[in-house]
């Protein structure tokens, strides 16, 4: 038995050291790639990992040309003409994120909002884009080398723009993006976002959406879309998720990724509603502000809803910072955009929530480029959302 014992005892002493002894005396160069080689034969990269790292750099890169474009073109500026701070930031943004998308996944479609046709038409539009386009860069060597090669030069850039024409779609890999979502906001110095999704066969796999002007962080208290005196001091932010992976924040940087947190939304369920904290559009035509006034009530909600534009409200309750966000149809025969959707459906439900139409449908981005088989938004922390769209319910039949 004490034979035995000792026999264990002097097994557990070497055993650590028989494996450890031979990476002391063989040289540092060959023990490193050893275990890499081990490393990466025996262990694949998460799923989406290359996918996920080019879109939140290509996110952060596309954020930056916007700032500029607020800083050095938008004061003073309210209206959306030709050739407004918008058009010049959407088209700049644009062309960026495809060039990298190009670059990295060649064979991939692309959805995107904005066409080049208008700047075919207007070489003073077309040179000013030019000129941020060529000048915006990461910080980082490294970061900005995954990004690609620059764009060659003005016409490059609108044929880049103009691969953004997919009709979308049930098949294969679809990006799906929205330079600047939010555009009143974006022109107010309030919230806009930055937005890119992927979609493998008509499924959301990866979603980012940079804000440059939500705080970073993610306890901050979550405040109307007031606009105009904002600083970047302490705002920017890169929200992320991967299908089955979780989802995260981290600051949005100017170049290499900043560290990661896992985010997820507050734990609301049914009996605690009346504590949760609404998000709804700015824009009464966006969503039916009294519909959500009335749904409130009948929760048992005494807060008032905070109103942001843009696809910030998805990312502000994944983080806790809101719980529920509703699009109620002002329009019956408006279509929402896949663009304007596909990364915050993910993000929230990665990040523990559910998302539905109001006829408590998932969201389904394989019809084309338009969400056509729903209609509204019905976001919610997922235990309590099943008691939230019985009361849109309630409330939108009542009208009916
Ligand atoms: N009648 C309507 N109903 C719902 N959404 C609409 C709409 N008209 C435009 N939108 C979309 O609402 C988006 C902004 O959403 P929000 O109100 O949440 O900020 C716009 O994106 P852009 O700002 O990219 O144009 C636009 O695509
Ligand atoms: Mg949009």
């Amino acid at each position: 038995m004490l034979r035995t014992s000792i026999l264990f005892v002097a097994l557990a002493i070497l055993a650590p050291l028989i494996t450890f002894i031979p990476r002391l005396l063989l040289p540092r160069s060959f023990t490193t790639t050893t275990f890499t080689t081990t490393f990466t034969t025996t262990m694949s990269p998460p799923a989406y990992s290359k996918e996920l790292h080019v879109a939140q750099l290509a996110v952060q890169r596309a954020a930056i040309l916007t700032k500029r474009v607020f800083h050095e073109k938008a004061k003073g500026t309210v209206d959306k003409n030709d050739k407004s701070p918008v058009t010049i930031g959407d088209f700049g943004a644009q062309a960026l994120i495809i060039a990298a998308l190009r670059h990295n996944f060649p064979d991939d479609a692309i959805v995107a909002e904005e066409e080049a046709a208008q700047l075919r038409e207007d070489a003073n539009l077309k040179a000013t884009i030019w000129d941020l386009v060529r000048d915006t860069r990461l910080n980082d060597p490294d970061a900005e080398a995954t990004l690609g090669g620059p764009v060659r030069d003005a016409d490059h850039m609108l044929e880049l723009l103009d691969q953004g024409n997919s009709p979308g779609g049930a098949q294969g890999r679809i990006w799906a993006i929205d330079p600047i979502d939010g555009t009143k906001g974006f022109l107010r110095g309030g919230q806009y976002a930055v937005c890119l999704g992927l979609m493998q066969d008509g499924d959301v796999k990866v979603g980012v959406l940079g804000c440059p002007n939500l705080p970073v962080d993610d306890q901050a208290p979550l405040t109307a879309d007031i606009g105009s005196n904002q600083t970047d001091e302490g705002h920017g932010v890169l929200f992320s998720a991967v299908q089955g992976h979780g989802a995260t924040s981290r600051a949005l940087t100017a170049g290499a990724l900043a560290e990661s947190k896992p985010i997820s939304m507050r734990s609301v369920d049914g009996s605690s509603l009346a504590d949760a904290t609404f998000c709804e559009s700015v824009e009464a035509g966006h969503s039916a502000h009294g519909d959500q006034a009335a749904i409130a009530e009948k929760l048992g909600i005494t807060k008032p809803s905070v109103r942001m534009d843009s696809q910030a409200k998805y990312g502000s309750i994944a983080r806790g910072a809101g719980d529920i966000y509703l699009r109620l149809p002002v329009k019956a025969t408006y279509q929402e955009k896949i663009w304007d959707h596909a990364a915050g459906d993910l993000i929230v439900r990665e990040a523990g929530g559910q998302v539905t139409d109001i006829h408590g449908k998932r969201l389904d981005f394989s019809v084309g480029r338009t969400l056509a088989n729903n209609k509204g938004v019905v976001a919610a922390p997922a235990a309590s959302h099943p008691k939230v769209l019985s009361v849109v319910q309630e409330v939108l039949n009542a009208k009916l």
